[in-house]
């Protein structure tokens, strides 16, 4: 395979994929932003701090800049956390001469407008530049670690996704191609907020029953807005939907779920996040889904309560309660 791919983001998410590639014998670079770290990375040939004893493959090289970047590959697939989305892609933008494609792995909306990601992209770059999305339930150890894995590539051109299927598939890496990019966005950022929501439930020391029921409800929640914001109901039910929800609100690997466990224990929010140390993704989604759903009028009493939680001081107990104390209502 004489394939190139640039990932950008030296995270756990951005290394394990960047791993992954080199694994499938595509020569591949990965970026960080900050020079002293991607310095140590390619002196250790791998990343201690976010995914320690994972040795690099030969072909992969590191970098802590982006006009290298723009030289070595038409092809970037972005994994740094929301909040640096819009900023990285922007400077990016600057160093580039020729024609790119993008695909990103990032779970969660822009914060100054809680737009999502392909519409960020569509903004920098044009509605016509090959886009797309990688979603579902892929803990990044895991992935390094080659463990059996299965996730959706989500694009509007078919063509694109299926290249980049061709760089990331393995018969340990199973890649799904769909064309509903919206579904595959707000599945992957309002899981987020649900999995901080099942932890506070579990580390309030409430039991399975809850676990399952805030799931179920959770799920509804995302296939409402999902659907209000254009994506398919049945997306909800796949990998980027249901597989990852299950996968992030029931397992500690969860930095989403670890940290609602140490609100439940009694932790602040503040303590809470320093405790995981690393990016903690529903912690903003909580806010822009609380906001979009104000905005488009659909009712998501579960992440109200997560939002009023994180940003308003709200028990996680009163919470619960609040949740509990709605009305009796059919099933829907
Ligand atoms: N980890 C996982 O299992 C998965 C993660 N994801 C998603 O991937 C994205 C990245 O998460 P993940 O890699 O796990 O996070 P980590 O906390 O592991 O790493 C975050 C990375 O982002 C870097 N970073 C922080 N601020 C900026 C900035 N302003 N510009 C550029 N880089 C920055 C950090 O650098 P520094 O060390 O200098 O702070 C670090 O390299 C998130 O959206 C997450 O939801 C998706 C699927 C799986
Ligand atoms: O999205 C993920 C796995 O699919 C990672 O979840 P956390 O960010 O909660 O660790």
């Amino acid at each position: 395979m004489n394939k190139k791919i640039a990932v950008l983001g030296s995270g756990s998410w951005g290394t394990a994929l960047a791993i992954l590639a080199a694994r499938n014998g595509c020569r591949t670079l990965l970026w960080g932003h900050n020079p002293e770290h991607i310095a140590l990375l390619a002196q250790d040939r791998q990343n201690q701090r976010y995914l320690p004893g994972l040795v690099f493959p030969e072909n992969l090289s590191v970098t802590s800049d982006l006009a290298e970047v723009a030289a070595f590959s038409s092809l970037i697939l972005v994994s740094v956390p929301s909040h640096a989305f819009k900023d990285t892609l922007l400077k990016f933008k600057a160093h580039l001469t020729n024609e790119i494609q993008i695909a990103w792995a990032t779970k969660g909306f822009n914060p100054d407008d809680g737009c999502l990601l392909h519409e960020v992209v569509a903004d920098i770059f044009s509605a016509q530049t090959p886009a797309a999305l990688l979603s579902g339930p892929s803990f990044a150890k895991e992935v390094a670690a080659d463990l059996p894995t299965a996730i959706t590539i989500a694009s509007s051109q078919p063509d694109f996704a299926n290249h980049l299927a061709d760089i990331l598939h393995s018969e340990r890496f199973r890649t799904y191609t769909n064309s509903d990019l919206i579904g595959v966005e707000v599945g992957g950022a309002v899981k987020n907020v649900m999995a901080i929501a099942a932890g506070i439930a579990d580390g309030l020391g409430f039991g399975a029953n809850t676990r399952a029921a805030l799931i179920t409800r959770g799920l509804n929640e995302i296939i409402r807005l999902g659907v209000k914001l254009g994506g398919k109901q049945e997306t909800f039910m796949g990998l980027a939907g249901l597989g990852d929800l299950i996968l992030t609100c029931t397992d500690n690997q969860s930095r989403n779920r670890r940290f609602g466990l140490a609100l439940g224990q009694g932790k602040n929010t503040l303590a809470a996040a320093q405790e995981i140390g690393q990016e903690i993704e529903g912690i903003s989604a909580a806010k822009e889904t609380y906001l979009l759903a104000k905005k488009y009028g659909v009712d998501m009493p579960i992440t109200e309560q997560t939002y009023k939680v994180l940003y308003e001081g709200l028990a996680p107990l009163a919470a619960v309660q609040n949740l509990l104390a709605r009305e009796q209502k059919a099933e829907s």
